[in-house]
């Protein structure tokens, strides 16, 4: 379990899933603004560091070059009373970045300590430190400096870190207590908990590293706040002025007239300092949320450059937007095995996930074809890339995803078609749920929770049939709720005041919302018990057979996926390696991979039989064995196998219909029933 909350903080926060800290670290570099942000920011340090060293004068000896502009004797100028400004900037540099990161330091040390403690703790200690929390946010924190800072006007900067971390800790903790109490709930969390783990490890190992970017943001920002602080304060002349720092240098600055007199040299080069440390600052920190948030990655989600980066492909038609009401389709005639009415034909597809300059295909040159009225199940071990299909087809891959080659081209009821790839954002966004729409896995997930049910499908009417009138929205989520089997009075009710079948069953209302032709359903019902399981499966095909749309149905209950599906497609490495019918595949699968996935689940009927799995493990996308991917795992491999990858072999079968393996025991001919390799499968069985 340890290992479990472990795993799961680390799929959170992972800087880099493909290295280590240094890997992940090289590639935050690689961002050119991040790198600027970090070297201007080092440079800074070394300057507080050193400057007092190589600064070529005292900063306080007066000379008799007064008011003089930069020079070779002195670089940035002198002062009204000789002073040399290039050594005060390289003293008020150590001063400035003490205050800064000091201030940053103690700042977030509070702020973590108190917010996690009260987010974590919850009860009285929550009651207490958000108490006293609420009473410094509260406060006027500028006018509270001030006077603080006029009560030690001599205590050097240790006397500023403790005024602007006093005034300053209260907004990060709250933060972070806000986001400890949403993680304090999370399975990993809990599991944690629940394996009797000390509250200091769990707060250490499955809380902090989770608020990283949190963290870090917070205390980059007190940096330049804290600089920006210290130099009001100095400027108005409530700390030592006798002290270098930029803001010492702005007072006296003020004080003699720089300004008036034109000596611009005396106080630009201390307002710049400010300004680029803030601006470095503020690089690094963009940087550290698109390190931490892999999402972030490629430019960003909602870019531009991002979303072209996701989809290739090129312009056909545009699919139509429906404004009235719902037009009702008629079921069309049942599906069988002989239809040729495609509806969505999946060309060579083929998706990756890009890391850096890693591009691992998930979904590799995937070609199906979805008729209409039919159930196509999809099946696999875990990573074999059915999601990331489902994901692609419906567009709602994010980076690091892409799709980097194929075609998805959906047929209209009126056989207009249309390529999926090349649709933009808002013709997307009216294809998604008119034409194709999708079932969550986790309803809880998937629905607004603040949201009462009825609303959401509400809210789904009004965006896609502008059209429609109250009444008739009204009456369209009765007669949704009606469809799925919900008592029209729930409508009022928010998710988490329903079960989680019927929650599940209101997912599926608001994927039928629009009536669309397709519906993409990622493990409808795994979260539920097998009872509602059932219930829900039966819905599904009732729904199917009186609205006559198509289904995409991906699930690890085998059973439940020959059951509810016409067709069926295996994936393996990113690959189908079998697509034949339902119930062909049950009574005679071809591939040895299928074989060995049947051979995995119990039966309810027949004569008992061991269950023996396949051996080994799925494979590394990142490293593909050569050949045939199953290869390595095949109890029926031979020499050709490990060099040769098989295309998909049309087989005919004993029934009557045709089926597709990918498998070099089909290689020579259709029929491989009656091959030497065929009857060693039998013989297997
Ligand atoms: N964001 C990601 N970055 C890198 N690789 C990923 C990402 N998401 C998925 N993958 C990889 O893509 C492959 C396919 O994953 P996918 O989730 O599509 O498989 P799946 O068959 O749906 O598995 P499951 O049944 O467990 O959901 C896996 O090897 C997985 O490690």
């Amino acid at each position: 379990m340890a290992m479990q909350s472990a795993a799961l903080a680390e799929a959170e926060t992972a800087p880099d899933a493909s290295g280590g800290p240094a890997r992940g670290l090289l590639r935050l570099l690689r961002s050119p603004l991040t790198c600027a942000g970090v070297i201007i920011t080092l440079v800074f340090l070394i300057l507080a560091v050193v400057g007092p060293w190589i600064a070529p004068y005292d900063p306080s000896s007066v000379s008799d070059s007064a008011t003089a502009g930069p020079s070779l004797s002195h670089w940035l100028g002198t002062t009204q009373t000789g002073q040399d400004v290039y050594s005060q900037m390289l003293y008020g540099a150590r001063a400035s970045m003490l205050v800064g990161f000091g201030s940053a330091v103690l700042t977030t040390v509070l702020s973590v300590l108190v917010g996690v403690t009260a987010g974590y703790l919850g009860g009285i200690s929550d009651e207490v430190l958000s108490l006293l929390a609420n009473i410094f946010l509260v406060l006027p924190s500028l006018p509270l400096t001030i006077i603080l800072a006029a009560y030690l006007p001599h205590s050097g900067s240790l006397g500023i870190i403790l005024v602007i971390s006093v005034t300053g800790w209260a907004w990060g903790a709250r933060v972070l207590r806000a986001q400890t109490l949403s993680l304090r709930k999370r399975d990993f969390v809990e599991a944690a908990r629940a394996t009797g783990e000390k509250t200091s490890r769990i707060i250490l190992k499955d809380i902090l590293p989770n608020q990283v970017a949190v963290v870090a943001a917070s205390f980059l920002g007190t940096v330049t706040a804290a600089i920006l602080t210290q130099a009001s304060l100095a400027f108005l002349g409530l700390t030592d002025v006798t002290q270098w720092s930029w803001g010492t240098i702005l007072y006296w600055a003020q004080a003699d007239s720089a300004l008036l007199t034109g000596a611009w040299w005396w106080f630009v080069p201390a307002g710049l300092a400010i300004a680029v440390i803030g601006t470095a600052l503020s690089l690094v920190n963009f940087g550290i949320d698109e390190f931490i948030n892999p999402r972030l990655r490629l430019a960003g989600i909602g870019t531009k450059k991002a979303q072209r980066a996701q989809v290739s492909g090129r312009r056909t038609r545009r699919p139509g937007r429906r404004q009235g009401p719902v037009v009702r389709r008629p079921a069309g005639a049942p599906f069988t095995q002989e239809s040729t009415d495609v509806v969505l034909d999946v060309r060579d597809l083929r998706v990756e996930y890009v890391n850096g300059t890693s591009r691992v295909p998930a979904v590799n040159g995937v070609s199906l074809r979805l008729r209409r009225g039919e159930v196509l199940g999809i099946a696999g071990e875990s990573g074999s890339g059915k999601s990331t299909l489902a994901y692609a087809i419906t567009r709602l891959h994010k980076p690091p995803a892409e799709i980097s080659q194929g075609e998805i081209v959906y047929t209209n009821a009126d056989g207009s078609t249309v390529d999926v790839l090349a649709m933009r954002d808002d013709e997307l966004r009216g294809f998604r749920w008119e034409e194709l729409s999708i079932v969550f896995q986790s309803a809880m997930h998937a629905l607004n929770p603040i949201m009462r049910i009825g609303e959401q499908i509400e809210d789904v009417l009004k965006a896609h049939r502008p059209g429609m009138s109250t009444q008739e929205r009204a009456a369209r989520i009765v007669e949704l709720f009606g469809i799925v089997g919900i008592p029209a009075d729930r409508s009022g009710s928010y998710p988490h005041e329903l079960s989680g079948g019927m929650r599940q069953r209101a997912m599926i209302a608001v994927g039928l919302a629009l009536d669309p032709e397709i519906i993409v359903m990622d493990e409808p019902t795994t979260a539920l018990d097998v009872v509602i399981q059932r219930q829900i499966v039966e819905k599904i095909m009732e729904l199917k057979d009186k609205l006559g749309f198509s289904v995409i149905f991906i699930t690890h209950d085998l059973s439940l996926l020959i059951e509810l599906s016409d067709t069926i497609a295996v994936m393996y490495g990113g690959k189908i390696v079998e697509m034949t019918a339902a119930d062909d595949f049950y009574r005679q699968p071809r591939h040895p991979y299928s074989r060995g996935l049947l051979a995995s689940f119990p039966t309810l009927g027949g004569a008992k039989r061991e269950l023996t799995g396949i051996v080994g493990s799925p494979p590394d996308l990142r490293h593909m064995p050569g050949g045939c991917a199953f290869h390595p795992r095949c109890p029926l491999a031979f020499d050709a196998c490990s060099s040769t990858q098989p295309p998909l072999y049309q087989v005919t079968r004993t029934s009557g219909g045709t089926a597709e393996a990918a498998c070099l025991l089909f290689a020579d001919g259709a029929d491989g029933t009656t091959t030497q390799n065929e009857l060693a499968m039998g013989e297997t069985q």
